[in-house]
């Protein structure tokens, strides 16, 4: 069974590394130098968290309008890591930092998924030496969008990223209208304002919503108590996901 994907995000200390390896999600992310964030940590030491996360947990970098070479030795250092982009960078900057870290250019969604983010049949597997675009599982870089209107679908939908995630801010702890995801059209990760206590409904309406291009949820404010993660929480929000497979 196909399970949804779970990013927990906002890590900081080895307290924290050692509450995300006991709940294992799929994503643990690091907010990286973004300044004026209580959740920012340097990059140095985001690297060294990364290395001491469980080999099945993958390090997700978040950057807001990081220089290049930032975020690309974030990519060359933590092992297996993705970068979240969370600022205004634009499909230039996603081509710089393709060329930094040596990825190749997505020219179609079907190595690992097709387009509606599922494994592909056998005529898009033999297709598949024809394209590079990684599965969402092995995405190399995540786009963050705010989500307030249709036209910001609308851009979310137009990413150069191999994965967006519809947000509706930058750890906010807000929910956004989750009927703006009526038909998204590519595959997609849903976070602002997720925690143990409203996934099952978010889960069950975004599914609704996008069917099987819903992929995954991504948590931080909610899984805090007094601005620190919380082990139970995290624990909780990745059962509680865990227990829903994905939407068909
Ligand atoms: O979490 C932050 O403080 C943050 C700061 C700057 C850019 C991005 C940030 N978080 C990005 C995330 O991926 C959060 O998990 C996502 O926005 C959901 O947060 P929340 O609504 O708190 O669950």
């Amino acid at each position: 069974m196909e399970h949804l994907m779970v990013k927990l995000c906002g890590l900081r200390t080895e307290a924290d590394v050692a509450a995300v390896n006991a709940a294992l999600p799929d994503f643990a992310g690091f907010v990286i130098e973004v300044p004026g964030k209580r959740r920012s940590v340097a990059l140095e030491a985001a690297i060294a968290l990364a290395k001491r996360l469980d080999k099945r947990i993958r390090p997700v970098g978040v950057f807001v309008n990081a220089p290049v070479e930032t975020v690309n030795r974030f990519l060359a250092e933590a092992p297996n890591a993705a970068a979240q982009l969370h600022g205004e960078e634009d499909a230039a900057y996603i081509a710089s930092l393709r060329q930094a870290a040596g990825l190749t250019i997505p020219q179609s969604p079907t190595i690992g998924q097709n387009a509606d983010g599922e494994a592909p049949s056998a005529t898009e597997t033999n297709d598949a030496h024809k394209t590079s675009r990684p599965s969402a599982r092995n995405a190399r870089i995540i786009q963050a969008f705010r989500i307030r209107n249709g036209t910001d679908t609308l851009k979310a939908a137009a990413s150069a990223a191999d994965l967006v995630l519809l947000d509706s801010g930058a750890g906010t702890g807000q929910t956004f209208d989750w009927r703006l995801l009526t038909g998204f059209p590519r595959p997609f990760l849903l976070a602002g304002g997720l925690g143990p206590e409203n996934l099952a409904q978010a889960i069950e309406q975004a599914g609704a919503a996008a069917g099987k291009r819903f992929l995954g949820v991504d948590m931080s404010s909610n899984l805090e108590t007094n601005g620190t993660k919380d082990p139970a929480k995290m624990l909780a929000a990745v059962q509680a996901a865990r227990e829903r497979r994905r939407w068909r």
